[in-house]
């Protein structure tokens, strides 16, 4: 985290007050059909059972091992995709509504608060269309009837994310990888959103363009007082955008806690695993490798108890039977939530 931006989060920021967002109980299952007839055989449990707060104004890092739930969840909070049961409450001006349970009509009068920006750029860009044609068409969709309108409108997005407007008469073909996906952030911003899931918004671009996009997306947070979920396999990128970090396994948060203080204070141990592996030049500083053992398990037969037992090296004869329970440690009036017996038993002795 940046000295700017841990000015710009002041701990009262983080009260009950300022919560933007409250996933509670969220199952997104996806149903597996088999036979002539499509029955639902079981289940692909990507997200089981997720409680979270997000915080307005807060850069939200996410990160686990690839096939973890961390796409399902954000599509989920956008209801991209449809959860199987659970709440996303969001914070309106009129009050706090369940995104789950509006109505179709009127979560699509809504969707412009929630974008999102992929990897791929390409994915929400038309290759047929120029770039004023893929930008127009959510500024139609919210009610922007007049052309010219939205021609200025389209050079001024274009502007804010240092684009030249007359760029808006090429065709996506035409330009970098970072171009696009400045274009990308551009499209996404067009309809003044509040709430922004960045899925792997820089993993696909050069290093050097990496930091210039991630640069950009700081700027708009900071100018437009957007929240951001910023989703990652890269923790040197989610360290340094991010003030608060979740960590996924297995469809299930396993950790949050502040992203100096998760760094600093690593209590899981699949994080601590993570972490090992993040390359540091320094040969002081390197921390000893954990390896990980074997692959994320299955999430259709997900194993009993901690869902990290069968990898973890501090499995104990609990961990195999009961889910932990999350447990807060408070540090310097912040919190550190983190699922694991181990974590639970030690504190208990700390306090005994
Ligand atoms: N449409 C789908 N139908 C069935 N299973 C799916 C679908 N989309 C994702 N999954 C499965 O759900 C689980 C979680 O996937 P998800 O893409 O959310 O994880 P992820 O952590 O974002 O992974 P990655 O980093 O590779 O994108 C995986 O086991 C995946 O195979």
């Amino acid at each position: 985290m940046t000295d700017q931006h841990q000015n710009q989060i002041q701990k009262g920021e983080y009260g009950d007050q300022n919560i933007l967002i409250k996933v509670r109980g969220l199952k997104t299952w996806y149903p597996i059909r088999t036979g002539l007839f499509k029955k639902i055989s079981g289940y692909v449990k990507a997200v089981d059972n997720v409680d979270l707060d997000i915080y307005r104004g807060e850069v939200l890092g996410v990160v686990g091992e690839s096939g973890c739930g961390k796409t399902t969840l954000g599509k989920s909070i956008l209801q991209l995709i449809k959860p199987y049961s659970g709440e996303v409450r969001y914070q309106f001006h009129d009050g706090e509504k369940n995104l789950c349970t509006m109505p179709k009509e009127k979560l699509d009068n809504v969707r412009n608060k929630l974008q999102i920006v992929f990897q791929d750029p390409y994915s929400s860009l038309n290759p047929a269309f120029t770039i004023f044609g893929s930008m127009e068409e959510p500024l139609i969709r919210f009610g922007m009837k007049s052309k010219s309108e939205r021609r200025r409108k389209v050079a001024e997005l274009l502007k804010e994310v240092n684009l030249p407007e007359n760029y808006m008469e090429r065709y996506p073909n035409e330009f970098s990888g970072g171009q696009r996906q400045r274009i990308g952030i551009a499209r996404a911003l067009s309809v003044d959103p509040e709430f922004v899931v960045c899925d792997e918004a820089v993993s696909a671009l050069d290093v050097s363009i990496q930091a210039q996009v991630l640069q950009l997306l700081i700027d708009l947070k900071k100018k437009r007082h957007l929240t951001y979920m910023f989703i990652t396999h890269n923790l040197s990128v989610v360290e340094y955008i991010s003030d608060r970090i979740v960590v996924m396994y297995l469809g299930h948060i396993v950790e949050v806690a502040d992203t100096d203080e998760l760094f600093q204070h690593t209590l899981h141990p699949y994080t601590k695993a993570l972490l090992s592996a993040i390359p540091i030049a320094d040969i002081n500083q390197r921390r000893k490798r954990i390896p990980l053992q074997g692959d994320v398990p299955s999430p259709v037969h997900p194993p009993n108890g901690c869902p990290f037992h069968p990898r973890c090296p501090q499995c104990m004869e609990i961990c195999k039977r009961v889910v932990p329970e999350p447990v807060t440690q408070i540090r310097n009036g912040r919190s550190h939530m983190v699922c694991c017996h181990l974590v639970k038993q030690q504190s208990e002795k700390e306090t005994v």
